[in-house]
């Protein structure tokens, strides 16, 4: 499917859907568990991944309305009888990769095109350490993956600044080992707050996991952590056998952006279900204030509201929050001024390379930018950006960002692949008409 996104002006509110990171943890918790019930589950591509997995592994999944029963393996996943197809979720095949490896037999992993491009040679590396067969069927650190068990801990070192879901998973499978692990970073932990959104499901469902000598810059438990540490033997259970899922804000960013840069005059884009939680990316708020957007977070109320602003650069360290650069790019294209991108190489290994994709795509609409390794400059101006027709990269945050560009294009601009935001915000689109924006699709 193409999306052709024309200028127009966008107002009203909107609820983001729940969120990615969580639905992934619980589900795969509650796998872990006896059984649990997830509630406002995301139901979308990449969730149904993991459920896929959850199955594979002798647990079950019942969808109701707004709810998940899931029946777990109880800390022993039996032997998939068949492949775990992963599609094209990195969360997924990280965290399933090291409760696979708990299994006394061999899993066999795989995903799309653009999952089997993505690094997972040091959680192979680190699994192999600990004595589990772990494998890159091409011998190229990527997937299909064959696994063979039974892990029982130990201690292991791994760098941190490829992937944080290498941690989270150990961790995850850690927690049901006989011995625990104990994690020794090699690197400077990137993408920490993801680690702390492990941590917080791991509490809520019973589980100990701890940073170790972390500063907690930041708020950030696991910020500046030089290990982590996992006991074994534990037992996966949620108060009252539920969990609840936040709303997702990596989503959220597409939402506000779309109000600052394009929300009708005297008008705003009200977001709902904003609470505060472990999510790093609701730095997209504080961004959008040091850009001089109108935005106020109403933490109680769970609402924020932003107005169309005259926007002006300004420098992001995406350390932390990988997921926000293509919004964080777009913005910058409205901007006066340049937007510095820092501390973005990570964001090379996503569904595709971002960074290029980004610097490629804003580069057609009339951006000028200027792509370093580890650095994305977007130098904005007054002028306003060209509708063009732009490449999805079959990447649901390329696809998203810049259809929101589109909002204040002249013209209209095709974005391809539109289908694919399926993966993390399946209603995306009719969001974004249901705002105002003129959106049309065609096959
Ligand atoms: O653990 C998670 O839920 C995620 C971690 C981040 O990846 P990295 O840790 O690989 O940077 C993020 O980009 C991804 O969208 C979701
Ligand atoms: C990178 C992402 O997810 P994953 O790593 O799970 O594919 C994402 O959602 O932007």
């Amino acid at each position: 499917m193409d999306v052709h996104i024309s200028a127009s002006r966008v107002a009203g509110t909107a609820r983001a859907p729940p969120s990615k990171s969580y639905t992934h943890r619980a589900i795969l918790a509650a796998g872990y568990s006896d059984g649990a019930t997830v509630y406002d589950p995301l139901d979308s591509a990449d969730p149904r991944a993991t459920m896929r997995a959850v199955e594979g592994f002798g647990g079950s999944v019942d969808h109701s309305e707004a709810s998940l029963e899931i029946t777990g393996f109880d800390g022993t996943p039996e032997v998939p009888d068949n492949v775990i197809d992963c599609a094209n979720s990195g969360t997924t095949m990280r965290l399933v990769t090291a409760a696979a490896a708990l299994a006394d037999g061999i899993t066999v992993l795989t995903g799309d095109d653009s999952l089997r491009s993505r690094p997972q040679g040091p959680l192979l590396e680190a699994l192999d350490a600990l004595g589990v067969e772990a494998k890159s069927s091409r011998h190229n650190g990527q997937a299909p993956l064959v696994i063979e068990g039974p892990l029982s801990g130990g201690q292991v070192d791994i760098p941190g600044d490829v992937s944080s879901q290498y941690i989270s998973a150990l961790l995850m499978a850690g927690a049901v080992s006989d011995e625990g692990i104990e994690l020794n970073l090699t690197t400077d932990l990137k993408s920490a707050p993801y680690v702390d959104i492990t941590l917080e499901v791991l509490e809520d469902f019973g589980v100990t996991a701890e940073p170790v000598g972390a500063t907690g810059e930041g708020g950030v438990r696991s910020a500046g952590a030089e290990g982590f540490v996992v006991a074994g033997g534990q037992q996966y259970s949620p108060e009252g056998g539920e969990y609840h899922v936040p709303g997702d804000f990596s989503s959220m960013s597409y939402l506000l952006a779309a109000g600052a840069i394009a929300a009708a005059d005297g008008e705003s884009v009200v977001v709902e279900g904003a609470y505060p939680s472990a999510q790093g990316d609701s730095a997209i708020v504080d961004i959008l204030d040091a850009m001089d957007a109108d935005i106020d977070w109403d933490r109680e109320v769970g609402e924020i509201t932003v107005a169309q602003s005259d926007l002006t650069g300004t420098t992001v360290d995406v350390g932390d929050t990988p997921d926000l650069l293509p919004t964080i790019a777009v913005l910058g294209a409205v901007a006066e001024g340049d937007t510095v991108i820092e501390n973005c190489e990570h964001v090379r290994y996503k569904e595709t390379d971002r960074v290029s994709a980004m610097a490629t795509e804003l580069t057609k609409m009339g951006v000028e930018v200027t792509e370093e390794h580890d650095v994305l400059t977007i130098h904005g101006s007054e002028s306003t950006l060209s509708g063009a027709t732009v490449e999805g990269y079959h990447d649901h945050r390329i696809i998203m960002s810049l259809a929101v560009a589109g909002l204040v294009a002249d013209g209209t601009t095709t974005v391809t692949g539109g289908d694919h935001v399926d993966v993390s915000f399946p209603t995306f689109f009719d969001l974004l008409a249901d705002l105002g924006g003129s959106v049309d699709r065609t096959e």
